[in-house]
């Protein structure tokens, strides 16, 4: 006689918590930041509701808030001029561009806080691309030099881990070695290992005016170096280059449609693993939410949830502070 009663241990709120193998905390949350030109200014982004591109002022308002709410560590962008985008993307290891100016104000204000700037070139290529165009195409050594250039002023400005999120290859090394170079011995590495060529990139490449623009004879999309979708086994390759190279952190983007790659690459290494939930997908959440569709509240935190138990141990979500206020 055999009776399995699974059952059992969900006949209460209590019994279901006792056995309960995934539980989220605010400190698993990355909030991803956009920064502007100003002071005082707040400017909403249509494509993501509840969220804002911010002038330096209130972005150290907003990480002193977050750092209350358990959420202690954001992702920054810098939004910046047209006029100051070129092929290389120099304004982005401009020392006193708006992305370092935004490091050292918040780094100074907060230094608790867990600064991880983005790494790519796109918020200041005239193209929209992550790297430079040489012959119409994104040449991928050229960009790994400007990369660690980018990486090292950010370093310089009190970046606690510099986050590349372009895809080239070989640019972790590079990054590590111009950090090694210049004193950064501590300066720690995110890697954007895995990062599929997605369309859930959509609403974040609105609010940073960053999608690739439509040159003649230059590619209309990134699938040159970011991963076509189909793959997986590709996810692994790409993983296991970024730890030979030093990577800290391995990413895994996008989420939730992605939790099988997460899943894998959980099995096959130890470094710790952060899945992006992108702009593309806290839009989906936000429009169904809005329409009456599905809960927001509910279909956050499960969504949230299983990107933890899929094997993240950090997210990046746009929700992170409205996720940490419903926990605590
Ligand atoms: N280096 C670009 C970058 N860094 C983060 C995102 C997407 C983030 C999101 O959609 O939330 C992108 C977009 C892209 O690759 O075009
Ligand atoms: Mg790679």
């Amino acid at each position: 006689m055999q009776y399995h009663r699974n059952r059992r241990l969900r006949a209460s709120e209590a019994l279901r918590s006792l056995v309960r193998e995934t539980v989220l905390s605010p400190a698993d949350f990355v909030l991803p930041v956009f920064v502007i030109e100003g002071s005082s200014r707040r400017e909403a982004i249509s494509s993501m509701p509840g969220v804002s591109r911010l002038s330096i002022d209130l972005l150290v308002k907003e990480c002193r808030e977050l750092y209350q709410h358990g959420v202690r560590a954001v992702n920054i962008y810098a939004k910046i001029s047209e006029n100051l985008k070129d092929n290389a993307g120099t304004e982005a290891w401009n020392r006193d561009g708006l992305m370092q100016r935004a490091i050292r104000e918040v780094k100074n204000a907060v230094p608790e806080m867990v600064l991880m700037p983005d790494v790519a070139l796109d918020p200041y290529s005239m193209y929209g691309h992550d790297g430079i165009i040489t012959e119409g195409k994104v040449d991928n050594d050229s960009t790994n030099d400007a990369l660690a250039r980018m990486a090292v002023s950010q370093a310089e400005a009190g970046a606690d881990i510099v986050a590349p999120s372009d895809m080239m290859d070989g640019r972790v090394a590079a990054i590590r070695e111009a950090l090694e170079e210049n004193n950064f011995k501590d300066v720690g590495i995110l890697s954007y290992s895995a990062k599929y060529a997605s369309s859930f990139y959509g609403p974040f490449r609105n609010a940073l005016d960053s999608a690739p623009k439509d040159f003649e004879n230059i590619p209309k999309d990134k699938k040159t170096y970011q991963m076509d979708f189909h793959n997986s086994r590709e996810a692994l390759n790409e993983v296991y280059k970024d730890v030979e190279e030093g990577a800290d952190i391995i990413m895994i983007k996008p989420g939730m449609p992605y939790l099988d790659i997460v899943a894998k690459v959980r099995e096959a290494i130890d470094l710790p693993i952060a899945v992006y939930h992108t702009s593309g997908e806290y839009a989906m959440l936000k429009a169904a939410a809005a329409s009456g569709w599905v809960d927001n509240n509910l279909a956050l935190m499960e969504s949230l949830t299983c990107i933890k138990r899929a094997g993240a141990d950090m997210i990046f979500t746009y929700a992170a502070k409205e996720a940490a206020k419903l926990l605590g």
